[in-house]
């Protein structure tokens, strides 16, 4: 195998920035992957596992999950919870509101946010947590992002419900960061110390539904990148998520019954200097009912530095983004997003 411009690391067998040459082509389709072998102990299944996820990193950045192990029951929990939350009375939620809380944890009301900057508001509300384990206990020291989650009152076994999907989420995404690890062919406990304390945060969202005269500057969510290193999104059964292709063009996530969406976000993205995409995408929900979605974005420790990988980077292809720590990054993105309605 040619070796020329495998940056600083001996070790890489196929060197990532050839792998570039690639993303010249678009995608019409979002891969289908079967990720029950990533708990397999046959190192030729997980390489195996790692190879078609690398494919679908470098090419479209958005795959679907199906064999995830996540149970039905524990999202069914988590998304009666979040009706039952959202159904409130605006007084009820109005003091959770994202605005008091200083890293972003609470309540966000419909506009709120505005992810698009050309866009006037995002049509959805939410609802974000960060870590806690189920006893109570959050951590400090999350530099940038550290602070409580906050919880509705009159909703008991709301916090239980909404935990047990969290919790399970984080299994599942501590168990991609190695197949991730792979695919950049990097040992896979490369992110071991990065993801010590998971940095991930879950929203709730409810998306009304549009009808008569739509805006086009008033989205379900407006276009946007995500912040983290990827996301693991559950989406009910109806259709509003769309993904842009390398030909501008969007692309319909359809939901598949029983299975996930995982997209990259910009942590990846600058991990990789812009090799595994962080594909831009929306939601627009025109169905004439309501839909639900559930996002867990799963970043690195928040004091870990992003930068770049010496594989990812040559000669050709420098750095591309100064470097941040992680809560910084996070932080900064979600000022951004929450300044149009301070
Ligand atoms: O609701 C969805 O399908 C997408 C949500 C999303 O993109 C986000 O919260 O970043
Ligand atoms: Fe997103």
């Amino acid at each position: 195998m040619n070796m020329e411009g495998a940056g600083q690391n001996p070790s890489l067998s196929r060197p990532l920035v050839f792998a570039d040459h690639r993303t010249q082509s678009t995608f019409d389709q979002i891969p289908i992957i079967d990720v029950q072998s990533i708990y397999s102990k046959d190192p030729s299944v997980r390489r195996a596992l790692a190879d078609e996820i690398r494919d679908a990193c470098i090419n479209v950045g958005f795959f679907y999950v199906k064999n995830h192990s996540i149970p039905p029951a524990t999202l069914n929990k988590t998304l009666s919870a979040a009706k039952q939350f959202f159904s409130l009375p605006l007084s009820s939620k109005a003091p959770l509101d994202i605005h008091k809380s200083p890293n972003f944890k609470g309540y966000t009301a419909l506009l709120g946010e505005n992810t698009n900057p050309e866009n006037r508001g995002d049509l959805h509300e939410g609802f974000d947590i960060g870590w806690e384990e189920t006893s109570g206990s959050t951590r400090a020291n999350d530099g940038a992002m550290t602070g409580q989650n906050v919880w509705p009152e009159d909703l008991p076994g709301f916090r239980e419900d909404v935990l047990e999907y969290y919790h399970a989420a984080v299994h599942l995404g501590k168990a991609l960061f190695p197949i991730f690890a792979l695919a950049l062919d990097l040992p896979e406990d490369f992110f071991d110390d990065k993801t010590t304390k998971p940095a991930a945060i879950m929203r709730l969202l409810y998306y009304p539904p549009q009808t008569g005269n739509v805006d086009d500057r008033v989205e379900g969510i407006g276009a946007h990148t995500d912040y983290e290193c990827f996301t693991i999104l559950w989406q009910d059964q109806i259709q509003a998520l769309q993904v842009l292709n390398t030909e501008g063009k969007w692309i319909d996530a359809v939901p598949i019954p029983g299975s996930l969406v995982v997209n990259l976000g910009d942590q990846f993205a600058r991990w990789t200097n812009d090799i595994f995409k962080s594909t831009v995408h929306r939601a627009v929900n025109r169905s004439g009912v309501e839909r639900y979605s559930i996002p867990l974005f799963f970043g690195t420790d928040y004091d870990v530095k992003l930068e770049a990988l010496p594989s990812c980077v040559s000669e050709d292809r420098p750095a591309k983004y100064e470097v941040v720590t992680a809560g910084d990054y996070v932080k900064s993105r979600l000022e951004a997003t929450y300044a149009h309605s301070k």
